[in-house]
């Protein structure tokens, strides 16, 4: 039997959501990681540092008894936020990082930012304190193709934005293309990037292949096979400036699958032994603690964990339940497809 013990992970991207969503997730988040960067796009949106205080209470009451789990809060970066409410918000440690949505990118995204010059005087205080911007990386434009909204947004609105904002500290969220793997891996530590669980398991493929799969449907969407293998080997590289978020984003299955479906997967459950599968495969276990332990504190300027989890190898494969059930409705657990050996050890 093979095991590996790392640093407790963090999960530096996750919704939680609210009301009965959250009381049924947030228990599955708290069980394997120390920390997460919580993300505010709730409806309405987290934009004040009060809606934060009363939210992180809020996800506080709803975890377990005995959860060693600390939400990191984020604000939502709307052409209204005060720079001022950012910096006392920063300043008293309650929030860690503003979240830049372009509008209509993504899930709740419609307060997102339309006019970039409306939120410089935001940014450049964020530059001046060095508190990190989080950005969802896809343009928005009707005419720009899905797949390639994430490679334009670099060009078009990353690039510019870091040029015109000396020292701001910027996290690529769930990159998904060997473009923004490339853009970041050329940059300095004022650049990070997380990688989710489910973009280094599956492609376009997997979406569209034989029936499409409403649980495969995320944002950004996954890409072609050669961008996915980018992720796995910017994420089993030790490459610093890569670190897990892992996007965790729960929707109740009748949104899913319906003619519309909501985007997102739901990982927080089985992350880790999938994260485990994956590096094994790749010959890269012993790259498994930078990537879901070291690199997210580093670039957060944060102390590793001092608890540890561990991860055991087992002849019998693992099994999780096709869903939970929370008070919102099921939510299905994403399926890699394949059978996983590991487990955390309990
Ligand atoms: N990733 C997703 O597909 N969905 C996220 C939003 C996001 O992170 O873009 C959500 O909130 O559901
Ligand atoms: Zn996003
Ligand atoms: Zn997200």
């Amino acid at each position: 039997m093979s095991t590996i013990t790392i640093p407790r992970p963090d999960d530096w991207h996750l919704h939680l959501r609210d009301g009965a969503m959250l009381e049924g997730v947030a228990p599955e988040s708290a069980r394997d990681f120390a920390r997460a960067i919580i993300m505010p796009n709730l409806v309405p949106p987290v934009v004040t540092g009060a809606e934060a205080t009363a939210y992180r209470e809020r996800i506080l009451a709803a975890l377990p008894e005995r959860a060693e789990f600390e939400p990191l809060m984020t604000l939502y970066l709307t052409e209204r936020t005060d720079p001022e409410d950012v910096a006392r918000a920063a300043a008293s440690g309650l929030v860690r990082a503003v979240k830049l949505y372009p509008a209509g990118a993504t899930t709740n995204s419609d307060s997102g930012v339309r006019d970039f010059d409306r939120v410089r005087g935001v940014l450049e205080k964020m530059a001046e304190i060095g508190l990190p911007l989080c950005v969802h990386g896809e343009v928005t434009s009707p005419e720009i193709d899905i797949f390639d909204r994430e490679a334009v947004f670099i060009e078009t609105v990353l690039d510019p934005i870091r040029r015109a904002t000396p020292g701001l500290r910027v996290v690529m969220e769930h990159v998904t293309t060997k473009d923004g793997v490339d853009y970041v891996r050329s940059q300095g530590d004022d650049m990070g990037a997380t990688i989710t669980t489910h973009h280094l398991i599956i492609n376009r493929n997997h979406i569209l292949v034989g029936g499409i799969k409403p649980h495969y449907y995320c944002l950004p969407v996954a890409k072609r096979e050669e961008h996915r293998r980018a992720l796995v080997a910017a994420a089993t590289s030790g490459d610093a400036h890569f670190f897990l978020g892992t996007d965790s984003a729960p929707h109740a299955d009748p949104a899913k699958e319906s003619a519309c479906g909501c985007a997102g997967c739901f990982t927080a459950t089985h992350t880790m032994p999938l994260l485990a599968h994956v590096f094994e495969a790749e010959g890269a276990l012993d790259k498994l603690e930078g990537f879901a332990s070291r690199n997210g504190p580093r670039f957060y300027k944060l102390p590793v964990n001092e608890t540890t989890l561990t991860l055991e190898k087992t002849d019998e494969p693992a099994s999780w339940p096709a869903k939970i059930e929370t008070g919102a409705g099921p939510v299905t657990l994403f399926d890699p497809g394949f059978p996983v050996h590991w487990h955390v050890k309990r």
